[in-house]
């Protein structure tokens, strides 16, 4: 673990301010953080400190550095709310033996946008006051660029597919009773990418999703791994997916066969359980829905469950973040055996994809989702990202129809980078 730079105090920070416009538009070049749902939440940018990490102990010390930077911090916080004063972005590996590792960044200015409020703040790591920040507006190009290649990535399809039969197989021979097996496609674009541009594309097409942006790790996910605010905690868990027609109609049948697929509901069941176990211990009551809804995207429904729960042990968002992954959406159950089967069968490094993406604030609380429907920028080359789509496998899954599940969850961000 690193952290920089060393002992100054963190000095933030946070006054109210009259609407900037879109929280998305203010992102000035380079790379920017963000964490917006119909245009409320987070941008940030510029670095006042980075804690990067990695292995099984990534979560704890990222809990740990911010708690250190937080027991020295000097706070003057004129709104406090939820996302006020200092905030930490933060990407975690999906994997533990991942050399993608961890980080928590910290900027120098986030603005901030919830409701009637919109602030502003401002951290320096440097023992100095923050520097004064004029805020602008920056047009977006929603229009996606022509000329994008898309590739596999580390496996063919049809390899891709018999790692599917293969873990199909395990399912029936006991092994697990359900895995998350995933695939990567790379995608070359004509010209350089303005990460901006695909944030404003993917909010724009998926407004309904969270639009994140942490590290040169961009997308719009539609699930909620644990938000924490003032003791309330809440999960929207994902499980069990049907591709959208063009056709409302033929939609509605598909989502009434979706919510009756004894198949989805199975594998809907198990992520659920996962995240209801794993609250527990940090919580007096969990509220579990007894049946999923079904959550309209414009690529794809979803089986939805929201958890809530009141907290009992003063745990942070990012406490609850690391005990509640892998959860079942993204790794299997049981959870052990299922990483291994992903270890043996799936081919590639998942690096930051599947793994929580968020904020945290001083006071722990903090929104984390699973980093879905997502790219990751390749640091040395703008014009190459690459994408990810996975998909829970259980005993009755059918290699082709998770091949074009996970087509279906790669529209977003494909949609973001080519016309
Ligand atoms: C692993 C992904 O989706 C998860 C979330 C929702 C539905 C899923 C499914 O039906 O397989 C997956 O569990 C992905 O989008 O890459």
């Amino acid at each position: 673990m690193t952290t920089a730079p060393a002992l100054a105090p963190l000095i933030a920070r946070t006054v109210a301010i009259s609407d900037p416009g879109p929280l998305l538009t203010l992102l000035p070049p380079g790379p920017g953080l963000a964490w917006v749902r119909h245009g409320e939440g987070l941008v940030g940018w510029g670095e006042a400190m980075r804690v990067n990490g990695g292995g099984e102990s990534r979560f704890d010390s990222a809990t740990r550095a911010w708690a250190d930077v937080m027991a020295r911090a000097v706070v003057r916080d004129e709104v406090r709310m939820p996302g006020t004063g200092p905030v930490a972005f933060g990407s975690f590996a999906f994997s533990p033996t991942s050399p993608a590792g961890s980080v928590l960044v910290v900027p120098e200015v986030v603005v901030g946008h919830r409701g009637d409020t919109w602030w502003l703040t401002t951290i320096s790591a440097d023992g100095a006051l923050p520097a004064p920040v004029t805020l602008a507006q920056h047009e977006r190009d929603l229009r996606a660029p022509e000329g994008t290649r898309f590739t596999d990535g580390a496996r063919p399809r049809e390899d891709w597919k018999a790692a599917v039969g293969e873990a199909i197989a395990r399912i029936e021979a006991g092994e697990v009773e359900k895995v998350v097996l995933a695939r990567d496609v790379l995608a070359r674009t004509t010209d350089d990418v303005d990460p901006r541009d695909m944030l404003a594309r993917l909010a724009d097409g998926y407004p309904n999703c969270w639009t994140f942006s942490v590290d040169g790790l961009l997308g719009a996910t539609p699930e909620m791994l644990v938000k924490l605010e003032r003791g309330l905690v809440t999960s929207r868990v994902l499980a069990g997916t049907i591709r959208r027609t063009r056709n409302d109609e033929q939609d509605l049948a598909l989502a009434a066969s979706l919510a009756r697929s004894s198949k989805d509901l199975e594998e809907h069941e198990y992520a659920v359980r996962s995240v209801a176990e794993a609250l527990a211990p940090h919580c007096a009551t969990t509220n579990v829905p007894d049946s999923p809804f079904v959550l309209h995207l414009p690529n794809v429904m979803h089986l939805a469950t929201d958890v809530t729960a009141v907290l009992a042990d003063g745990a942070s968002s990012l406490d609850l973040a690391a005990a509640l992954h892998p959860s079942a959406a993204v790794c299997g159950t049981p959870t052990s055996a299922a990483a291994k089967l992903i270890e043996a069968v799936e081919g590639m490094d998942r690096a930051r994809y599947a793994g929580p993406v968020g904020w945290v604030d001083g006071t722990g609380d903090g929104e984390w989702g699973i980093a879905l429907r997502s790219a990751q920028f390749d640091p040395e080359n703008p014009r190459q990202l690459r994408l990810f789509a996975g998909c829970g496998i259980v005993a009755g899954s059918d290699p082709e129809a998770e091949l074009a599940e996970s087509e279906a969850k790669l529209l977003p961000v494909k949609g973001a980078l080519s016309r």
